[in-house]
């Protein structure tokens, strides 16, 4: 199996490297110690990779629902049997404790069996014609994708790109992050070994700007899907548009979570400053902003804080660590100086705010409140193990607040006043809501955002159908 010592491209089945090709190490954010090199494309091996995929589409959106839902059911059962020893390459690549990495790898396989399911369920529909006339609406898969995944879930984000693709019968090629490469490297193997063409579905590494430039200037492409930041969302969407491809873009996000006046707050905290620490807060729908109504604010605090100090941080291969290090060095330097300015804007420092040690990179898990909206860290992502809790006069306020930014990815909300229900279902700007809980995610739910979070969902049916284009074909 993949391993950090033989790291490689994988470009119509064969294991590259070497070759005089430009490396990178890649590094244990545990140790700051180097794991293993990685190999980037050359321009010629974009090119083979473009040419594989063109052809790989052409065979591939040709082959039944069932040859495909059956690659994927067998990838899945595959990662199954592998998902322990994929857990161990991704948590020495990224961090997080083992047990989230397992977790991660299993739902892949998860995603990878309900799309076997979705192979058959893209459906189109019949209009309304008179007796000897047909018009029908198909959906055909869209063309070969290229896809950017993040380095936050070395697993998940390569499964979401590759797989809703494979399914819809698409070739893609996928780039998962240079910074945590075999985890992503060991699911497309266990795709190949399942029976998907070696041309269907590729893995290339590189300087991401110049891989995502020569990928975006070739018209073999047809649709991009990103996960990462609003910024690099942006910029490949203009990319794509010269070439009006498809975009998927999952980025950034300020979760809000709102507590409302009638909830019991152990509840609340004992589901919240997990999910809060979850992968050291490196998670695009983190629970970052707790908006909570002015007579639960100090409890809430409090508990809050005792929780968070009682969370062990450590090496992620060691069972009993609850958050592991930050995924890189830029983690903790970019966390310190948001920190930094928020004190100085007037916020509380409740409980952590530095660096642990100087081996890696790890990070108190931290509590600001009375954080003040002009704080940089209130209005972007902080990426980081942080929660940021403030007082609210009214539900009116909270909501307000929830819906300030210009992110809308996740929300979370805790009450259980319908008709309060049925307005934030209504009016909180996100993709996805959760109402007291903390999970946003699962295969058959679409998982997507809006405003600068972006657009176009992976997961659930959505994350095969954006991968489809409507013909509408009209008989007479
Ligand atoms: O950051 C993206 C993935 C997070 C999740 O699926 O819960």
């Amino acid at each position: 199996m993949t391993d950090h010592s033989s790291l490689h491209l994988l470009i119509g089945g064969e294991q590259l490297s070497g070759g005089g090709r430009e490396t990178q190490d890649v590094i244990d954010p545990a140790t700051a110690e180097v794991l293993g090199t990685l190999p980037h494309a050359s321009a010629d091996d974009l090119d083979t990779a473009l040419a594989n995929a063109d052809k790989g589409f052409k065979e591939w959106r040709r082959e039944s629902a069932d040859k495909r839902a059956a690659a994927l059911t067998k990838a899945a059962s595959l990662i199954r049997e592998r998902a322990k020893d994929i857990g161990m390459l991704l948590t020495r690549e990224q961090g997080k404790p083992i047990k989230e990495a397992i977790g991660e790898v299993i739902y892949c396989a998860m995603l990878f069996e309900f799309y076997a399911g979705e192979c058959k369920r893209t459906y189109g529909r019949e209009l309304v014609r008179p007796t000897g006339q047909s018009a029908r609406v198909i959906y055909v898969p869209v063309g070969p994708v290229a896809g950017f995944a993040a380095w936050n879930f070395p697993a998940i984000n390569v499964a979401r790109k590759v797989g809703g693709a494979i399914a819809a019968g698409c070739s893609v090629i996928v780039k998962p992050s240079e910074e945590t490469p075999a985890a992503g490297l060991a699911l497309v193997q266990a795709l190949l070994d399942g029976g998907v063409p070696a041309d269907v579905c590729q893995v290339v590494f590189g300087v991401p700007d110049e891989v995502s430039r020569h990928l975006l200037a070739s018209p073999v492409i047809r649709k991009v899907t990103f996960t990462g930041s609003t910024a690099v969302g942006k910029h490949l969407t203009k990319l794509a548009a010269e070439d009006m491809k498809v975009t998927t873009m999952e980025l950034g996000g300020h979760a809000p979570v709102m507590v409302f006046k009638d909830s019991d707050v152990d509840t609340v905290l004992d589901t919240m400053v997990g999910a809060a620490f979850r992968n050291a807060g490196q998670v695009c729908v983190s629970p970052t902003r707790f908006l909570v109504e002015q007579d639960l604010f100090e409890n809430f605090r409090d508990g809050f804080i005792e929780r968070a100090k009682a969370i062990t941080v450590g090496n992620g291969m060691d069972q009993d660590t609850r958050m592991g290090p930050m995924a890189n060095e830029r983690g903790p330097e970019g966390l310190a100086k948001k920190i930094a300015d928020a004190k100085d804007k007037g916020a509380k420092i409740d409980t952590g705010g530095e660096r642990i040690g100087n081996q890696g990179f790890f990070f108190e898990p931290t509590v600001l409140s009375e954080v003040p909206t002009n704080a940089e860290i209130m209005n972007e992502e902080p990426f980081g193990p942080v929660a940021l809790i403030n007082p609210m006069a009214s539900a009116d306020a909270i909501i307000e607040e929830a819906n300030r930014l210009p992110y809308g990815l996740a929300a979370y909300a805790w009450t259980n006043d319908p008709k309060l229900r049925s307005r934030l279902a209504a009016d909180v700007e996100a993709g996805m809501l959760a109402i007291n809980g903390a999970n946003v995610s699962a295969p058959d739910a679409p998982f997507g955002g809006v405003k600068w979070s972006g657009h176009g969902q992976e997961d659930g049916a959505e994350g095969v159908m954006h991968c489809m284009v409507p013909k509408t074909v009209h008989e007479s």
